[in-house]
């Protein structure tokens, strides 16, 4: 699988001591109840981070606070150094939405879709360069879907429409990933699929947050996870053993073990003796096979 479409800047972004996301206080109410209370972290470029947690805990909430596609109402996040609300860098960002949403009833091919991932940074009416669309037929072959191309979405598996959406968010050649839950409802086969994808994006130094119900085979991959539940950070360090994940007691949280992170990484967040009712019990979400 290659990768090559993302763009090369990833030693520089090692290098660097600004955070791909700067989350202070992060505060998000729906009708005035708050539903995310008061997030705080940094998220430093090239690394590989999932956000887990149980239904209903904020993960999706906090994610889409973090693109600017849901406002805070306290707290301010920065995006690699820059205020959200003057950030307007969208191209080095890629989003991963849960479902496949492009193409709804239009019969559109899976390169259709890849290419559409393109139109954000390409210059309006401006036809596809030869750059363009080898980076589009790279990002068909990082999620291993090239013998698919010519195909309507709509002939594939629920997984294989995930690694579309992969695809598409390739081909416009973003440093910074943001996936919500692309391993939910994904047959085996595009789980490592997406796994190989998720190991080249970090090999070449891009910054990818992943919001996740359970590891998987992402697990080896995933150099640290934040825990929320009701809405408040209980757990923020190396990822949790498998089948861990939506488990919150500060007991779940064993320093540094085997993570090759130092265990001072590791910081149960103050609220996490007294979580609010709503997360007393994990519901471990179980996905439906293609
Ligand atoms: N648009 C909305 N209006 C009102 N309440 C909302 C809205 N979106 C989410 N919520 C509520 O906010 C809380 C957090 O939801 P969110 O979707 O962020 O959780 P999640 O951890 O992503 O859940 P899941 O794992 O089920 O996707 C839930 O109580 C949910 O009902």
């Amino acid at each position: 699988m290659s990768t090559d479409s993302i763009r090369s800047t990833g030693e520089q972004r090692h290098g660097s001591d600004v955070a791909a996301f700067h989350v202070s206080g992060a505060v998000v109410a729906y009708d005035r109840t708050p539903v995310l209370h008061g997030a705080t972290f940094d998220i430093p470029a090239g690394e590989t981070l999932a956000i887990l947690g149980p239904n209903g805990s904020g993960k999706t909430t906090l994610m889409r606070a973090m693109l600017g596609l849901t406002p805070l109402t306290e707290g301010t996040i920065d995006i690699h150094g820059v205020p959200l609300e003057r950030f307007r860098d969208w191209g080095r960002i890629g989003y991963v939405p849960q479902r496949l949403s492009a193409g709804g009833g239009v019969p559109a091919t899976v390169r259709e879709i890849v290419a559409s991932g393109q139109v954000a940074h390409r210059r309006r009416l401006r036809r596809a360069s030869r750059t363009d669309r080898a980076a589009i037929e790279e990002a068909l072959a990082a999620v291993g879907l090239s013998e698919r191309a010519g195909d309507s979405v709509h002939e594939l598996s629920g997984g294989q429409q995930q690694r579309v959406l992969i695809a598409r968010t390739l081909a416009g050649r973003p440093d910074t990933f943001v996936m919500d839950e692309p391993m939910a409802g994904v047959d085996a086969e595009s789980q490592h699929a997406l796994a190989g994808t998720v190991s080249r994006l970090n090999e070449r130094g891009a910054t990818v947050v992943l919001v996740l119900h359970e590891l998987g085979p992402l697990h080896p991959l995933i150099q640290r996870s934040i825990t929320l539940s009701g809405g408040v950070i209980t757990r923020d360090g190396p990822p949790p053993a498998a089948g861990d994940e939506c488990l919150v007691p500060r007991s779940a949280a064993v320093p540094g073990e085997g993570s090759g992170i130092p265990a001072e990484h590791d910081h149960v967040h103050p609220h996490a003796d007294e979580p609010p009712a709503s997360a007393a019990l994990p519901n471990i979400e179980v996905p439906p096979h293609d």
